[in-house]
């Protein structure tokens, strides 16, 4: 008798097709409904094709039945599978979250509130896991049960034929117990298998929707390197320019309107503006993160779309408003602007940066573990280590997305001095929060609600008297209300004699 593996094969196959048991798609419905009429026919021929012989059918049919069984049971699983991943991808989410924003949880006194929620999703977790676990554990139970139950019937009627029918002889009863001893371990071996698998695939959905995800920005079929000293632009065309370029993260919500700008070889231009009127999306932009909806973005005279977004990115080197770093060592971070940089080549960088001195007062050095996201250093140590790693990429453009936060006064002269190592003779395009540190920018923008409203120097800007100057005015004021703030403790202090006096 031959084993009758192909109605395994055919079985698992027939599960595959179906897709994981989602349905609702037609073509693998008919191909469902196909390949279930098939086996139907070909079991039947089989098992009429065996009639001569009572052991073969019945181990053929048991097979079946095994198999219908345990793909029933195994589909039925499935949603508590998914449950469970589910609830543990949730828990997971949260801890994370929770770990991550440790400082905002602290600041709030939300420690309890945070313990409760984390419990919560523990508890849906270990939940959906006890119902995967049971459910695992009746198919187990029910497969040996009908896999034993099964195989001593069948030798039992066996027995019953040998004895009293005379259809079959001792020999035969031998023969199908020694089959009866091979089958059991690959029988119990399919359901395993099967389960395993399944449960694979489950675990695997969520990386099959991500390798689903349709890439927004694509480089162009034969798109080439981006050429930095084109042929045709050497005749002194600007090596960033926007050409009336639109832009909106939604549809129905545009960021930039008609934006055109260009900055020549060398120069450096400067975007100001109220937050949220569009500036950082321009550095998003440049770095071509998006593909705009109209106009053209190019870069030494050629557009953004038609080279390869590695070789565009290779000549931009950006300086983020939030840096972040990797959970490694100060040099580890330096060095991902050029991984084969040598030690010397990152600590000049690191000196360029102004944070050589710093760094070194640290008890490692540049072997300090930095922490999750560099939440051990400060966020002017932050952005130079960043200033450095653009310093050993040296880029040929440069991008600044200058930090929101107000640094004190040394440590903005210290990035200031910084940064002036990167921009030296290279085009700069920079985002900038406090206009005091753009004075001597060749060209300043003024964008408001994505449409640029003023632009030019520093001087002809305030003596235009528009919307850049009434910005510098409001700065100027802060500053000193500032000033007056920081001033008046003193005058506190020097007021107590007098409350001396009152005594
Ligand atoms: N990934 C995004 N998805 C949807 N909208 C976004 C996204 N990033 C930014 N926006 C929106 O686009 C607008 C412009 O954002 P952008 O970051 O360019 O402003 P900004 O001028 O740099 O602001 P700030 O000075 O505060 O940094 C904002 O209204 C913002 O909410």
């Amino acid at each position: 008798m031959v084993f009758r593996w192909d109605l395994v094969l055919i079985f698992v196959s027939f599960k595959f097709l179906q897709g994981g048991g989602t349905g609702g798609m037609g073509v693998l419905n008919n191909l469902r409904s196909f390949l279930w009429i098939s086996i139907q026919q070909y079991t039947t021929r089989t098992v009429q094709s065996c009639q001569n012989s009572f052991l073969e059918m019945f181990l053929l049919k048991f097979i079946f039945y095994l198999a219908v069984f345990t793909i029933v049971v195994t589909e039925w699983r499935t949603k508590f599978i998914r449950s469970m991943n589910l609830a543990d991808n949730a828990r997971e989410g949260r801890s994370v979250d929770s770990l991550l924003n440790f400082e905002t949880v602290k600041y709030y006194g939300a420690e309890s509130y945070e313990v409760d929620a984390y419990r919560e999703a523990i508890g849906k977790y270990q939940k959906e896991e006890w119902k995967s676990n049971a459910t695992l554990n009746l198919l187990n139970t029910m497969q040996n049960f009908v896999v034993s139950g099964g195989l001593l019937a069948g030798s039992l009627l066996c027995v019953h034929i040998v004895a009293f029918q005379q259809g079959l002889t001792v020999g035969d009863y031998v023969l199908f117990s020694s089959y009866l001893l091979q089958l059991y371990v690959p029988l119990n071996w399919f359901g395993t298998y099967y389960r395993v698998i399944q449960k694979n695939f489950i675990d695997m959905e969520n990386m099959f929707d991500l390798l689903r995800e349709e890439k927004e920005v694509v480089d162009a079929p034969g798109a080439g390197h981006l050429i930095l000293h084109a042929p045709h632009f050497r005749g002194g065309g600007a090596d960033i320019e926007f050409c009336s370029v639109s832009f909106g993260y939604l549809p129905d919500q545009p960021v930039l309107r008609s934006v055109s700008f260009s900055v020549p070889h060398g120069k450096t231009v400067a975007l100001v503006g109220p937050s949220g009127s569009g500036k950082s999306t321009v550095i998003r932009l440049l770095f071509r993160f998006y593909d705009v909806q109209a106009g053209a973005v190019l870069v030494g005279g050629q557009n953004v779309k038609t080279v390869t977004q590695s070789s565009l990115r290779a000549a931009i080197g950006v300086v983020p408003q939030d840096t972040v770093l990797f959970n490694n060592t100060i040099k580890f971070n330096i060095r991902y602007g050029r991984v084969d940089a040598t030690d010397e080549e990152i600590i000049e960088a690191a000196k360029h940066a102004d944070i050589h001195n710093q760094i070194m007062t640290f008890r490692d050095g540049y072997d300090t573990i930095v922490g999750e996201r560099g939440l051990k250093l400060s966020g002017g140590e932050k952005q130079r280590v960043a200033i450095a790693r653009t310093i050993l990429k040296n880029p040929h453009f440069v991008l600044l997305d200058e930090a929101t936060s107000a640094l004190d006064t040394q440590t903005e002269r210290n990035i200031q001095a910084a940064l002036y190592h990167i921009c030296d003779n290279r085009t700069t395009l920079i985002v900038a929060h406090r206009l005091s540190t753009i004075i001597h920018a060749d060209q300043i923008l003024v964008l408001v609600n994505g449409e640029i409203v003023e632009r030019g120097r520093h001087e002809d800007l305030l003596n235009k008297g528009g919307r850049y100057a009434n910005m510098w005015e409001e700065q100027l004021s802060n500053k000193d209300a500032e000033r007056r703030e920081m001033e008046k403790p003193s005058e506190v202090t020097s007021q107590k004699p007098g409350v001396s006096e009152l005594e």
